[in-house]
């Protein structure tokens, strides 16, 4: 019996993770196990999937729709090569990726027999695109958009756009349920059949985007973090990572940034070091910028 594939797509900060995590703690016994792309260097989200996925594997440092398609392959094998074998793959796309890279390379001939592609989730922040109408036109979310076979409405409580629900509509995805509010429709997403992708189709590229890490052995000054942060943000469209604070001893958090909203909350591990990515549109910000600008934080 070849094992269901669902594939979860959308944007720099849309939700993904969140989302993999409600399905995880509805999974009912259902063995899942999670392959998480992150496209920078540092995989912080593999680290916030919750333990209830049966394993999780973190692929880090490019994008598993182009530079790591064989290691997305090699991962498949591997997590499906366990003694007991899951019952589910859910794979996390990065927020850069077109998900029809990954699709096709789930029809590889090595993995025929063993997976099959169920479903295409893609994760939609509606709050995002409240605020930024442009994006309905942006052709890495609307080839994330059009690959689904689902869509999951994220963070409507903050903002719900009609004009994002009319281009849905328009875009024929008519299956939308909201994170923030529906029940997620566990057995629809893990069962459904659908039909196989048409491979060779021309996919966006991630060379759009570049990613920045930093890290810190020790705790930083939490000003200086902030103060760092807050210039870097407008040229930001996602940052995320784990620091602590001398001013906080013993405790760590997790800094989330999507466009124009930060949160920094308690992270439920205690870490000394920090480790952080910025992804940001490689127009807008070069390496060298925001490498000046972090190294602010621990200047003497
Ligand atoms: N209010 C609200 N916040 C959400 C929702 N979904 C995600 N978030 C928040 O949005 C931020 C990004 O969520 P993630 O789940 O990490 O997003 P992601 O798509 O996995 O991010 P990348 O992997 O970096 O592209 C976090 O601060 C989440 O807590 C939602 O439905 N409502």
């Amino acid at each position: 019996m070849s094992v269901p594939v669902l594939v979860v797509t959308g944007f720099l900060g849309a939700g993904k993770t969140t989302f993999i995590n409600q399905l995880l703690q509805r999974a009912d016994g259902r063995r899942i196990s999670a392959i998480v792309n992150d496209f920078g260097a540092i995989n912080i989200d593999a680290e916030l999937i919750a333990d209830a996925a049966d394993t999780v594997v973190g692929l880090k440092n490019g994008c598993i729709c182009c530079s790591l398609q064989g290691d997305l392959l090699r991962t498949l094998k591997l997590v499906l090569s366990q003694p007991v074998q899951p019952d589910h793959v859910v794979i996390e796309a990065s927020g850069v990726a077109d998900p029809r890279g990954i699709t096709e390379t789930l029809m590889d001939p090595i993995l025929w027999h063993d997976i099959r592609l169920d479903a295409v989730v893609a994760v939609v922040d509606a709050d995002e695109v409240a605020a930024n109408p442009a994006r309905l036109r942006d052709e890495l979310w609307r080839a994330q958009v059009e690959a689904a076979d689902f869509i999951a409405l994220s963070k409507t409580r903050e903002n719900s756009d009609e004009a994002l629900r009319a281009e849905l509509v328009w875009l024929n995805k008519t299956l939308v349920f909201e994170t923030d509010g529906d029940a997620l429709p566990i057995e629809a997403l893990l069962v459904i059949d659908r039909p196989q992708p048409v491979p060779g189709q021309a996919k966006v590229g991630a060379s759009r985007f570049t990613s920045i890490e930093w890290q810190s052995s020790g705790p930083v000054a939490l000003d200086r973090f902030q103060a760092a942060i807050d210039r870097l943000a407008p040229k930001l469209i996602r940052a995320k990572g784990i620091v602590s604070f001398v001013e906080r001893p013993g405790q760590s958090f997790l800094l989330q940034l999507v466009g124009r909203r930060a949160t920094l909350r308690p992270f439920p591990k205690f870490e000394p070091d920090c480790r952080l990515v910025l992804i940001a549109e490689a127009s807008v910000l070069d390496a060298e910028t925001a490498h000046a600008g972090l190294a602010e934080i621990t200047a003497s």
